[in-house]
This record gives C-alpha cells, sequence and structure tokens, in this order.
C-alpha cells in the first residue's frame, strides 16, 4: 500500500466496512497512514472520504445504528478494542472541519480549552506558553497577540478562525491532524495560509484531510486516496495518482469528467 518510509505505520486500517443502518458507506478499505505525511482523500461527493476520516479518531462512537468490522490500529494497538478509553484515543487527534467553529469564548480560552481539559500543563506560566506556541504553529501569534483576552475567537476574519480552529486541534498535542476541507469555506489568501501551515505542521503530526480541490491535493499531499462509492479505488504518491492513475475511475476524477 505504497509505504513512504522506513519507519512504521502510525495507523493501518484492514479491511474496513462501515454501515449507516441498511447503507454501506465503507467497503473493504485497507490503508496504513506514515508519521509526518500528509494523505488527502479525494473522491465525488458521498464516496465515504468523511466517513473515513471519522474512523480514525472514532467519532463515530455514540452515533445510532452504525456498525464498523475490520480492524483498525494505532502504533500497533487495535483502537476498538475495550481496554482503549476513547477519550485518551480522541485526544491524540486534532480536528479541523469545514466551516471554522471557534468556541464563543476569548482567543486564549479558545486554544487553552484542550490542554486545560486533559491537564496537559502543570502551572499556569506553562499553559500561557503553551497558548503562545500553538498560536505561533498556526501562524495567528502575531495577529492576535495584544487581544487574547479582550476579543472573542468568532470576531475573527473567516481565515484567521480558521487558523485558531487548528492552534486550538494543537492544543492536546496531536499525533494526527484531521481535516475536513479545511480551506471549503475560506478565500483564496486565506487558503494559501492554511496550506502553506499544513506543510510546516506536518514535520510534528501526521495529517489526513479530506478536499474537493484537486489543486489543493497536488500541493500539499506526499499521498492521494480516491475513493469511490464507498471503496477505496486507488492510493499512490501525489504525482503517480494525478499522473498516471491506474483505475479507470481515477482517471476521469483526476481529468474533471466524474464529480
Ligand atoms: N450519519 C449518517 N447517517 C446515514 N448515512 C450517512 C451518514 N453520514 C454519511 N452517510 C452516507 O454515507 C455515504 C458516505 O458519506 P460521506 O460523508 O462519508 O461521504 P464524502 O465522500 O465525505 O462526501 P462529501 O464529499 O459530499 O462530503 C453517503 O451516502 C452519505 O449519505
Amino acid at each position: 500500500m505504497g509505504q513512504i518510509s522506513n519507519r512504521p505505520p502510525l495507523m493501518s486500517l484492514r479491511n474496513v466496512n462501515l454501515w449507516y443502518g441498511d447503507k454501506q458507506a465503507l467497503i473493504d478499505v485497507s490503508f496504513d497512514l506514515y508519521p509526518n505525511e500528509i494523505l488527502a482523500f479525494i473522491g465525488p461527493s458521498g464516496c465515504g472520504k468523511s466517513t473515513a476520516l471519522k474512523c480514525l479518531n472514532r467519532m463515530h462512537d455514540g452515533t445510532r445504528d452504525i456498525r464498523l468490522t475490520g480492524r483498525i490500529e494505532m502504533d500497533g494497538q487495535d483502537i476498538n478494542d475495550p481496554c482503549i478509553d476513547p477519550p485518551m484515543h480522541r485526544r491524540r487527534f486534532g480536528w479541523v472541519a469545514q466551516k471554522p467553529n471557534p468556541f464563543p469564548a476569548t482567543i486564549w480560552q479558545n486554544v487553552a480549552y484542550g490542554a486545560r481539559l486533559h491537564g496537559l500543563m502543570r502551572s499556569r506560566a506553562e499553559l500561557e506558553a503553551h497558548v503562545e506556541d500553538c498560536l505561533r504553529r498556526a501562524h495567528l501569534w502575531d495577529e492576535v497577540k495584544d487581544h487574547l483576552h479582550d476579543m472573542d475567537g468568532t470576531e475573527l476574519s473567516g481565515g484567521q478562525q480558521q487558523r485558531l480552529c487548528i492552534a486550538r486541534a494543537l492544543s492536546t498535542q496531536p499525533d494526527v491532524l484531521l481535516m475536513d476541507e479545511p480551506t471549503g469555506s475560506i478565500d483564496p489568501i486565506a487558503t494559501a495560509k492554511v496550506e502553506q501551515l499544513m506543510l510546516t505542521l506536518k514535520t510534528d503530526h501526521a495529517i489526513v484531510v479530506v478536499t474537493h480541490s484537486m489543486m489543493e491535493a497536488k500541493r500539499v499531499a506526499d499521498r492521494v486516496a480516491y475513493f469511490h462509492l464507498g471503496r477505496l479505488l486507488e492510493l499512490g504518491s501525489t504525482d503517480q495518482v494525478f499522473t498516471a492513475p491506474r483505475t479507470k475511475e481515477a482517471r476521469r476524477f483526476v481529468e474533471g469528467k466524474l464529480g
């Protein structure tokens, strides 16, 4: 499945099937996720990209009428094993949604929340330094440093809000960032900033990004997974999937003939 480094995979999915009630949304999906890579999920609407993303951090837990078979491992351990504590598992992931969704709270509180919830910092001074570090890593510090406590996250521009959400996602010191169309509702300049940020963040995190933008996948992804009607039809280097797709469905999609 297109190993990209000598390091073992951080996550492995094997023969994963998922049903919403009677409807099967994922069919026999297998792939590995490596540390420090950006893996993009592409494919037509409704093909299972977001569903696959949510399997990684067990975001489906608690959703009614869902059934999952197959095996999902992280660091070699079955993530759905009863001995895994779901909140502890979820802490290893940062989630960034399409629409920026900061909490209706100050910029500082938005970023401090995750670290506080999980008791990650030992003192107020450590927490202050951590909030600054997350905001710097999200390329937002210089724009907000004078308004950490007197401005709500919701008062920032759309692009700034999305970088705030990324800073918030970094707060729990995740191994993996899951991004569901992170530039889908921001303007081109803000998009360029978020894409640049993703390329910086992969030095410390694996990133899985769902995108409808072929250009974005080409600009940021190391590997691309093409989903089609619930199946992962093709997985390869970004260059291979875009220049020499192996399946006719992926070829039609990257040529813009299948939406
Ligand atoms: N909570 C749910 N309950 C029932 N069916 C669902 C649910 N979520 C998704 N589905 C269905 O599962 C299939 C896969 O949906 P999913 O959102 O994963 O696709 P996607 O590739 O991310 O789509 P898009 O690109 O439009 O966001 C679709 O047919 C969708 O209607």
